[in-house]
């Protein structure tokens, strides 16, 4: 049972235990030539737009889309094309919608070579870590097809014979607005649970990622889903704006970044309408001295440098205990000295390209920012360029460690969203709770030590939504996962997600006369 949830990773660390299938694809070739607006079952180009985008495959800066942005009468035609598969699918008892569910995994497994090698092209990331993201999106919808048929309401007795019953309804048409570090697993993490509770959905991927998550929309076709349940569309902020705006429109669900999710509260506000904020973090990571040494160092290298360090909940900020600072730093460098960097889609690559070229400055400037503060690079946070010569203008960089690290430097205090960890040394337990939690962030946190009484008193006492305990960045969908503080609210994953997509009716049944007190 353990050894199954722990799949993905066992898979990530051992590359051997995965088969490697043949591919027809290899870096530097995909050109999209399809539709990537997705209404009433099938591709279309959008009717309007507000301008245009491209999308890069960032291991060679080729241009491999370029695509209209939607406009104010595509998004309602989406969300009318949403709304006509609502009327169909809220009838469809619980496990109706989880057969179609089902099915959409069990492509989405069968398929997940190809699935990972798009997200591969498209983000970046190491074909090795696309193909664990596909595996988390298909054992998403497969759990909450599983929650499916199991959603009820409560009957409660009153006096009299009079009772009352809930019923746990849909919202009506939800948005999805997505972030480009994990296209196609947030598009599942999204659209899994909204499907499940009978609401149908508009999607929209970051501009930077167009292209799986219109596989994800033609799955759900295939899998038997009514036309127009799951579309997409095309677009940056503008597009975003009016899907948050619609008057149709009943829930948002967002994972970006903080600014962009306050202009989304803001608007949702306007329309009374709820939202689920995913944002951004600057997670720590306690090691005490007495923690199993190649678990925190590995515990650490996996809080940093998943999908070149642009993940939302990574620890980037290493608290590790004075006594064994040196040689978990030693350690550190050493394993991180080792990373392959180069082509993602080769079986040996651990680390890809950023996901375009102002990110790549972005973080090379928060590394010069760091060393004028006066921290010590301790390997890697330069630009990288691949010996192969289709990959000289891909936005490669070496992922980087900084010592000698204070509290206050920006490193340690903003999100970077790069291959970046910051070691910081602690003394006791209470100091480095304090500084651990002196942050407006409160995303995810992880503590690793054999003491246990001490890890749950430190869990206990983290201001973070998701607390590792020995381990960091695995993401069970049994599990809830968000953030506090400007981290966002709302939950994605576990059960409780199932309270973001639906609401609940209460009926109050009369079985006697009505005493009428006039
Ligand atoms: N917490 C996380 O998982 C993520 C954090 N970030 C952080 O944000 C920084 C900027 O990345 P971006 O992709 O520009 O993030 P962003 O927050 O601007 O974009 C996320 C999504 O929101 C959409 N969007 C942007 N403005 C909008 C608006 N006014 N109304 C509605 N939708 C809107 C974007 O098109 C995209 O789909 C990154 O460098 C990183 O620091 C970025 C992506 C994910
Ligand atoms: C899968 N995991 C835990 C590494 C990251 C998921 C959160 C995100 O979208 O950044």
């Amino acid at each position: 049972m353990k050894l199954l949830r722990a799949a993905p990773i066992i898979r990530f660390l051992i590359p051997k235990l995965h088969q490697t299938m043949s591919r027809s694809l290899s870096t530097g070739v995909f050109q999209n030539s399809q539709p990537l607006n997705y209404r009433a079952g099938g591709r279309v180009q959008p009717v309007d737009s507000v301008g245009q985008e491209q999308a890069y495959e960032p291991s060679t800066g080729r241009v491999i889309a370029t695509f209209a942005c939607s406009g104010e009468k595509e998004v309602n035609e989406a969300i009318q094309s949403a709304k006509t598969a609502f009327k169909i699918w809220r009838q469809k008892s619980g496990m109706e919608r989880s057969r179609v569910l089902l099915e959409a995994a069990r492509i989405i497994r069968e398929r997940s070579e190809e699935l990972a090698t798009m997200e591969t092209i498209n983000n970046g990331k190491s074909i090795f870590e696309a193909r664990v993201d596909i595996e988390i999106s298909w054992q998403t919808l497969e759990y909450y097809a599983g929650l499916a048929g199991s959603m009820a309401g409560q009957h409660v007795q009153l006096p009299g014979g009079s009772f009352g019953y809930t019923r746990r309804e849909p919202l009506g048409v939800c948005v999805g607005i997505g972030a480009w570090n994990y296209p196609f697993q947030i598009a599942c993490w999204k659209s899994g649970p909204a499907l499940a509770c009978g609401n149908a959905m508009v999607y929209k991927p970051s501009p930077f990622t167009p292209i799986t998550v219109v596989l994800l929309a033609e799955i759900f076709t295939e899998a038997g889903a009514p036309p127009g349940l799951f579309n997409v569309v095309q677009g940056a902020a503008a597009t975003g704006e009016f899907l948050c705006k619609h008057a149709e429109v009943a829930k948002i669900s967002f994972t970006g970044s903080v600014p962009t999710g306050s202009k989304i509260m803001e608007m949702a506000s306007k329309g009374i309408k709820p939202v689920t904020l995913e944002l951004g973090g600057k997670s720590p990571l306690i090691i005490f001295s007495d923690s199993n040494f190649d678990n925190a160092v590995n515990g650490a290298l996996m809080a940093n440098f998943l999908t070149q360090g642009q993940v939302c909940c990574n620890g980037t900020r290493v608290f590790v205990q004075r006594d064994i600072l040196q040689k978990f730093t030693e350690e550190v460098v050493k394993k991180v000295a080792k990373i392959k960097i180069g082509d993602p889609l080769l079986e040996d690559t651990r680390m890809g390209p950023l996901i375009n070229r102002p990110q790549l400055e972005k973080v090379l400037a928060f590394v010069k920012g760091a060393k004028e503060q006066g921290v010590k690079v301790l390997i890697g946070g330069e630009p990288y360029v691949p010996a192969d010569p289709k990959l000289k203008s891909g936005y490669f960089m070496s992922p980087c460690v900084l010592g000698e690290c204070r509290d206050d430097m920006t490193c340690v205090k903003e999100e970077i969203f790069g291959p970046v960890m910051s070691i910081l040394p602690f003394d006791t337990e209470e100091e480095v709770l304090e500084r651990a939690n002196n942050t407006t962030y409160g995303l995810a946190a992880g503590v690793f030590s054999r003491d246990i009484q001490r890890a749950h008193r430190v869990a206990a006492g983290l201001q973070a939504g998701m607390c590792f305990i020995n381990n960091y960045n695995v993401s069970p969908v049994e599990l809830p996962f968000g953030g506090y503080k400007k981290s966002g609210f709302g939950r994605e994953n576990g059960q409780v997600a199932i309270e973001y997509y639906s609401q609940l009716k209460t009926v109050c049944v009369e079985m006697g006369n009505v005493e009428s007190v006039f």
